[in-house]
């Protein structure tokens, strides 16, 4: 019978990492009793003999604490200490010649970088699946391409259906697993068994402490999981909260009641044409905005912060937006993204991809052709940072699949604004006019919206004496509504001012309509319609 396996910690060894002076059965010991589930033993270059007594004395260890053993490549090292399981490459012995020569009860891994070795490895009937590299590492010279997170999502579609395990590996940390394991999960919900890890466990001097952070940030994960086949997104916990229009008008008001008890840090890496205006509509809803945009300071404001914007619209700065995306999801702040005009280049498009490979967001917010750009949608097209056309044929359908797919919220702006987060999808229906004629207008929302998710989470900071594994504190769903509202809303007030000319005068009108708006204007004036999705 073969054993079922906890993959959640599941460490790769790698002697030449081991600190100086550090001995490396030692460090296996301590990074199992850390937390370690499974182990497996990688020696790229001893010789068989060498091979085998490490590998015995491994077991003896493994066997100790009832952790299972992996060998990595070598049948014949498997079979001579009777490992649980070996770990084969793409280019190692095939599956089924594997199969034939050892005991039925042996576990067999195999690395996979492409949906169609997915697809194979399925097939084949491996036991589990090592799917990367997710991103850079210095342990091994990786050929294959890079998939983030986002990719090896995909790579989990080709296991849905089967009993196949999976973990994910290269250049996991523990600053990084959380996001690794939200970012990994299927528009289904499947998610992965576990993470691979070599250098941050073996090459620290306290392989304990480095391998619990990873234990216990999986656990977590694992922990708070919600209903069955309805993980749809990492930001709204829908699922303690149903929604309904009068709860949801009552929830955006204590949204903005947040914002302005905490008036949290919003910082802001923005465009030159709004930087100013970005800023006076912060303060005006309570908060307050820092727009600072040098990589070197990333690391101390992801530690004060409520939440971060990042907004491409001239597109500079980017190792300074992945720097402090980092930061935030280190620091479980909420991160909004506004890919302004990301249709319009090609550059454009590489750069989004980069950075929600590099960090998850917890909203995204965009017009109709930057959305399906980002979807790589044709059914919208747009000129520069417009959209262009009569929009998408089911834009609540298309919305609530591309929360599931970059697994946050998603708000898509226009005549009239949709907001899901992989469930639910609503319609605000509030706005004047003349916000379509000044500049900015979409970026203040996306500024809105990011001073409301810095509100909630600095409120359910304070709030929650317990962690959950979430990636972002508070309800981002809520945030995003109401950040939307409460430009829609003001720019109701400011265009019918007697002293509102037009565009010109709306402008100054809207940041102080923004400054006089209270959460019970919010909740009387929004214009709100959940949308149900066949
Ligand atoms: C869990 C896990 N996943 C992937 C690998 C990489 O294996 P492979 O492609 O065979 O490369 P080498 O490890 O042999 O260099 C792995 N070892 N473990
Ligand atoms: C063995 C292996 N296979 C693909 S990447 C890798 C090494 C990952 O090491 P690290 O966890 O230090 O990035």
């Amino acid at each position: 019978m073969k054993p079922t396996l906890d993959y959640s910690l599941y460490l790769v060894t790698g002697r030449d990492l081991l600190p100086p002076g550090k001995d490396y059965f030692e460090s296996l010991e301590e990074s199992i009793l850390g937390g370690v589930t499974v182990v497996q033993i990688r020696e790229k270059s001893a010789d068989t003999g060498e091979f085998l007594t490490i590998a015995r004395q491994s077991k003896a260890i493994c066997q100790k604490h009832g952790v299972p053993i992996i060998i990595n490549d070598r049948i014949d090292i498997a079979l001579a200490i009777g490992a649980d399981g070996v770990h084969l490459g793409q280019t190692d012995m095939p599956i089924s010649i594997a199969r034939s020569l050892l005991p039925a009860d042996t576990i067999i891994g195999l690395s996979v970088n492409t949906p169609e070795q997915v697809r194979k490895a399925a097939e084949d009937g491996v036991d589990y699946v090592g799917v990367g590299p997710v991103w850079g590492t210095k342990t091994k010279n990786v050929t294959s391409p890079l998939l983030g997170p986002r990719g090896v999502a995909k790579m989990l579609e080709g296991l849905e259906g089967t009993d196949v395990k999976s973990v994910a590996i290269a250049g996991i940390k523990s600053t990084n697993t959380l996001h690794c394991l939200h970012g990994s999960v299927t528009k289904n919900g499947r998610a992965l068994d576990g993470v691979a890890v070599v250098s941050d466990i073996v090459g620290s001097t306290n392989p304990r402490a480095a391998a619990r952070k990873i234990a216990d940030t999986v656990k977590m994960f694992k922990a708070y999981e919600p209903p069955a086949a309805h993980k749809y997104t990492v930001t709204s916990p829908w699922w303690e909260n149903p929604h309904t229009v009068d709860m949801l008008k009552e929830l955006a008001g204590s949204v903005f009641e947040s914002v302005q008890i905490f008036s949290p840090l919003v910082h802001q890496i923005t465009n030159t044409v709004v930087t100013n205006q970005s800023a006076n509509a912060t303060i005006a809803l309570g908060a307050s905005p820092i727009m600072a945009t040098s990589t070197e300071e990333m690391e101390d404001l992801g530690k004060v912060i409520g939440g971060l914007l990042v907004n491409f619209g001239t597109i500079k700065d980017l190792d300074c937006m992945l720097a402090a995306g980092k930061q935030a999801n280190l620091n479980r702040n909420p991160i909004v993204f506004d890919p302004v005009g990301v249709g319009a280049t090609a550059y454009r498009r590489a750069a989004a991809d980069e950075l929600l490979s590099t960090w998850q967001a917890s909203v995204i917010k965009g017009n109709a052709g930057e959305l399906a750009a980002l979807a790589n949608s044709t059914e919208v097209k747009s000129r520069g940072v417009d959209s262009v056309g009569a929009g998408f044929s089911d834009p609540a359908r298309f919305i609530r699949d591309l929360a599931r797919a970059e697994r946050c919220v998603i708000v898509l702006t226009g005549k009239i604004d949709y907001v899901s987060d992989g469930h639910t999808v609503v319609a605000l229906s509030n706005g004047h006019p003349y916000l379509a004629g000044i500049t900015g207008s979409g970026c203040m929302v996306g500024t809105s919206v990011a001073t409301f998710c810095a509100g909630v989470s600095m409120s359910a900071k304070s709030n929650s004496g317990a962690e959950n594994g979430r990636l972002t504190r508070g309800d981002m769903f809520l945030a995003a509504i109401g950040g939307v509202l409460a430009v829609t809303i003001a720019s109701e007030f400011a265009g019918v001012r007697a002293d509102v000319k037009g565009t010109g005068t709306f402008l100054p009108a809207l940041i102080d309509e923004l400054g006089k708006l209270a959460p019970e204007t919010l909740r009387d004036h929004a214009k709100i319609e959940i949308v149900h999705v066949s």
